[in-house]
């Protein structure tokens, strides 16, 4: 299908549009209850499927709960969607290898989320210590489950910007040296090093997902002129030289590189206090600020690889057969600051310039 790109004079203004197959969303945060009903239709307005992370409270650990979540979510679609949600296992030091296998076998579940112990949101039920899980993750390998890791050390000794870089040392270099054929996704990368790293892997068993605040945002966003809790998620964004990193791999067309929004909602009320939550939510604008992104780079064709063919490839699924229109206005585009949702309004992500890209309706 690839990229067709537009250009037609209107009235006074030049029109541009891109169509491309429908986007994948292979990192994102739904919750559960009031949240889940109010930010579904965010992600199903422009996503034809979603890997749905499983940290929940409970977490989603076993294939009946990954099962029952996937029945919440797809009772609260919006009539008419059309979307599919690719559901997740949280590993813990209990999973039962057959029972992730059955997951898989079954088709209720694509992927095992592995979250280190603390390192982030709702991931006390994570791993401690990783010699538990070597028997799930020798089983994974055999029957072709990839992990996909939240790639921080919790370690306090460990300086918070250097987490992501210390976790490829000792924790994924480590399993990845034990565990030969495992797939490997490693989430919502920060870090040149990460980039470099994927880079440098043979076998096609790594990829890496990339959201798109990362590409928009370096700590400065955060911490300078005042605290941002909005732009506050973790991996915390780090210097502009990673950011930069992640830029040119996401618009390289590179396939080991693909969306994951990582769109994790809280209520401002959870945002907004001495110990906020981390999470920025994205689902609203994503391929708006994307479009943004990859016009800046002159990379436009190479957004439809980022968005919707390296992610399906990496998971082995087939891409997508709808497709999904971007046009380009002068006038800015704008988008509603917040949404409601029955626990509280949710800020939506603020890219911190002009959008000009919308999806066709
Ligand atoms: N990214 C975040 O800052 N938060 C995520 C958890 C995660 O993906 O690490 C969340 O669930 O809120
Ligand atoms: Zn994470
Ligand atoms: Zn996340």
């Amino acid at each position: 299908m690839g990229i067709r790109l537009h250009l037609f004079p209107k009235a006074m203004a030049m029109t541009q549009t891109i169509t491309l197959r429908r986007p994948d969303d292979f990192h994102l945060h739904l919750r559960d209850g009031a949240m889940l009903q109010a930010v579904l239709p965010e992600t199903t307005r422009d996503f034809a499927r979603a890997l749905i992370m499983p940290n929940l409270v409970p977490p989603v650990v076993t294939a009946a709960q990954a099962a029952a979540y996937r029945e919440r979510i797809l009772s609260a679609l919006p009539a008419g969607a059309d979307f599919t949600p690719l559901m997740t296992l949280y590993l813990t030091e209990d999973t039962d290898p057959n029972d992730l296998a059955r997951a898989h076998a079954e088709g209720i579940a694509v992927a095992v989320k592995l979250y280190p112990a603390g390192a982030t949101t709702n991931s006390h039920s994570g791993v401690h210590n990783f010699d538990k899980v070597r028997p799930v993750l020798e089983k994974m390998a055999e029957i072709g489950m990839p992990l996909c890791t939240h790639g921080e050390v919790t370690d306090p000794e460990v300086d918070i910007f250097d987490r992501e870089a210390v976790f490829i040392d000792r924790v994924l270099e480590p399993i990845r040296a034990a565990t030969p054929g495992l797939r490997v996704i490693m989430e919502h990368i920060t870090t040149r090093t990460a980039v470099s790293y994927v880079r440098g892997a043979t076998g096609g068993d790594l990829a890496a997902s990339i959201t798109m605040h990362h590409l928009i945002i370096n700590r400065n966003h955060i911490l300078a002129g005042g605290i941002k809790p909005h732009y506050y998620c973790l991996p915390v964004a780090k210097r502009e030289t990673h950011r930069l990193a992640l830029v040119e791999a996401a618009t390289s067309g590179d396939g080991r590189f693909f969306l994951g929004t990582d769109s994790a909602p809280h209520t401002d009320a959870n945002k907004l206090l001495p110990c906020g939550c981390a999470g920025c939510f994205t689902a609203t604008n994503t391929m708006s600020c994307l479009a943004e992104v990859f016009e800046r780079e002159n990379a436009l064709q190479h957004l439809e690889a980022f968005t919707a063919l390296n992610g399906a490839a990496h998971y082995r699924l087939p891409a997508n057969t709808g497709t999904l229109t971007l046009t380009r206005s002068e006038a800015p585009v704008s988008f509603p600051s917040h949404i409601e949702t029955g626990d509280g309004p949710v800020t939506v992500f603020d890219p911190g310039f002009a959008l000009h890209w919308r999806v066709a309706e």
